[in-house]
């Protein structure tokens, strides 16, 4: 096979990454954009020792899940992966990228639960990070990088977001022109308009956090004012100050500029207090179907003693308080432990105690000083969790460990190691929180 070759090729299944995957000279292919059963003519454009990569030439025959895309940036915005499949397709693939994660990674030969689809298909997000650009006219405009590029894509209503926070990044970006306020420059580093970060909370208040090269910017009262009465639902406004050369969004200052610089949701009943660093998950109604999953999986009970680690502003724990006798959660980012704490103290959980930490430290000096947990749920970020983490957790030996992950490849890592430690994986279960990307999260409970 060599570069530049067109191939006739038959998808047989979908890749972690969303691409199709098909065989050609004892190779696999990867081609973007097709769907498992379409017969395609595909120019490879990259070949390695036993993988190539290939674009969509000419689509010979459509498989039986394709499904004619319904956005007209679908496939030059980097966002969705999977808009060109139906749905229950789109499940059917997730269900098999985490299966197939926890058999290669994990060693497990386990059957996943069929995945759970999201509430909503579109429209599910409640937060919205849009890059900012400008025309050859100076006109603002807001959208989203080009597939492993920082150009940005003009998309004034992505179908993921709700109309709500496509309005008031369109607002903004309309008196961002008017003030002539000039965009920042990756290369040159000039320029101050970065990002705009928006949240929407489920009673529609909405938390606009300008994220700029600087730490004022011209007009700003004026600009302030002008937003928050043409949008009555923006609760709060800040400014947050990136001067760095990084791909990192957030800065580490944030200067409020109007309302208290924090967003207020309930989530499963949790009443939740958000600054722009918090981790919230991005689907609320698909986020209580996962904790009400992972709820479901811990079985809580009154003689439990629960600790939930990576537990962000507190929810999944939170969620099961009134079930459990104690509950101790450990979180990493200061304001999401704040958050915690307010909440627990708003349902008048007093079993509820909240450490801000580094879970791996927390959970060993936790096991040392003798606390032995009948129930751990580890939700960590992408990475999944750290080896000192797992040692702890494998020390303290509680009976059932909920493990909750948006990367089933290290899910499935860490599942390995605390089933050399004596767990037995029980229950898998894919639940789609990012329906048309390739993301999915996953539930898997643990048992002694
Ligand atoms: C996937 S989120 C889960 C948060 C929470 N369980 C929820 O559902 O909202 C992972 C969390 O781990 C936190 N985190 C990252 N590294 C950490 C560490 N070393 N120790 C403790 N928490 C950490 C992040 O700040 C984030 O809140």
């Amino acid at each position: 096979m060599t570069k530049n070759e067109i191939i006739e090729l038959e998808i047989t299944a979908l890749s972690s990454d969303g691409n199709g995957v098909g065989r050609a000279d004892g190779m696999a292919v990867f081609v973007p954009f097709t769907a498992p059963g379409d017969r395609a003519l595909v120019k490879i454009v990259k070949v390695q020792k036993s993988f190539a990569f290939g674009i969509l030439h000419q689509l010979l025959s459509p498989g039986p899940g394709r499904a004619e895309p319904d956005c007209p940036v679908f496939g030059r915005c980097g966002g969705c992966a999977l808009r060109h499949i139906s749905y229950p397709a789109e499940l059917a693939a997730k269900t098999a990228f985490v299966e197939d994660a926890f058999r290669r990674i994990g060693g497990f030969s386990f059957s996943a639960a069929p995945c759970l689809p999201s509430p909503q298909e579109e429209r599910y997000r409640n937060k919205a990070q849009y890059p900012l650009g400008a025309d050859a006219q100076g006109r603002i405009f807001a959208g989203f990088f080009a597939p492993r590029s920082h150009r940005v894509i003009p998309c004034a209503d992505c179908r993921l977001q709700p109309q709500a926070l496509g309005e008031t990044a369109a607002f903004l970006c309309a008196l961002f022109t008017e003030y002539a306020i000039p965009v920042y420059d990756e290369l040159q580093r000039t320029g101050l308009l970065r990002h705009l970060y928006l949240r929407r909370a489920r009673d529609g208040g909405i938390l606009v956090c300008i994220v700029a090269n600087g730490r004022r910017l011209p007009h700003e009262k004026e600009l302030v004012q002008r937003l928050t009465r043409r949008l009555p639902e923006i609760r709060t406004v800040a400014l947050n100050v990136n001067t760095k050369n990084t791909n990192v969004i957030l800065g580490p200052q944030t200067r409020v500029l109007f309302g208290s610089g924090v967003l207020e949701d309930v989530l499963c009943g949790v009443p939740v207090t958000l600054s722009p660093a918090s981790f919230y998950q991005v689907n609320t109604l698909g986020a209580e179907q996962l904790y009400e999953e992972a709820k479901q999986l811990a079985a809580p009970g009154p003689g439990d003693l629960l600790l939930d680690l990576y537990c962000g502003t507190g929810t999944i724990g939170l969620s099961m308080v009134r079930e459990v006798g104690q509950l101790v959660g450990v979180e990493v980012v200061p304001a999401a432990v704040e958050s915690a704490k307010l909440a627990a103290q708003k349902m008048g959980a007093d079993n509820a105690r909240f450490f801000c930490a580094d879970a791996g430290e927390a959970a060993a000096r936790l096991a040392a000083e003798g606390l032995r947990p009948t129930l751990v749920v580890l939700d960590p970020p992408r990475r999944g969790c750290d080896a000192k983490t797992l040692e702890a957790v494998l020390a303290m030996a509680p009976g059932r460990i909920v493990m909750v992950s948006c990367n089933a490849a290290t899910a499935a890592r860490d599942a390995k190691i605390l089933a050399a430690g004596g767990y037995c994986l029980r229950a898998l279960r894919p639940v789609d929180m990012f329906p048309r990307t390739k993301h999915v999260e996953c539930v898997a409970l643990l048992e002694k």
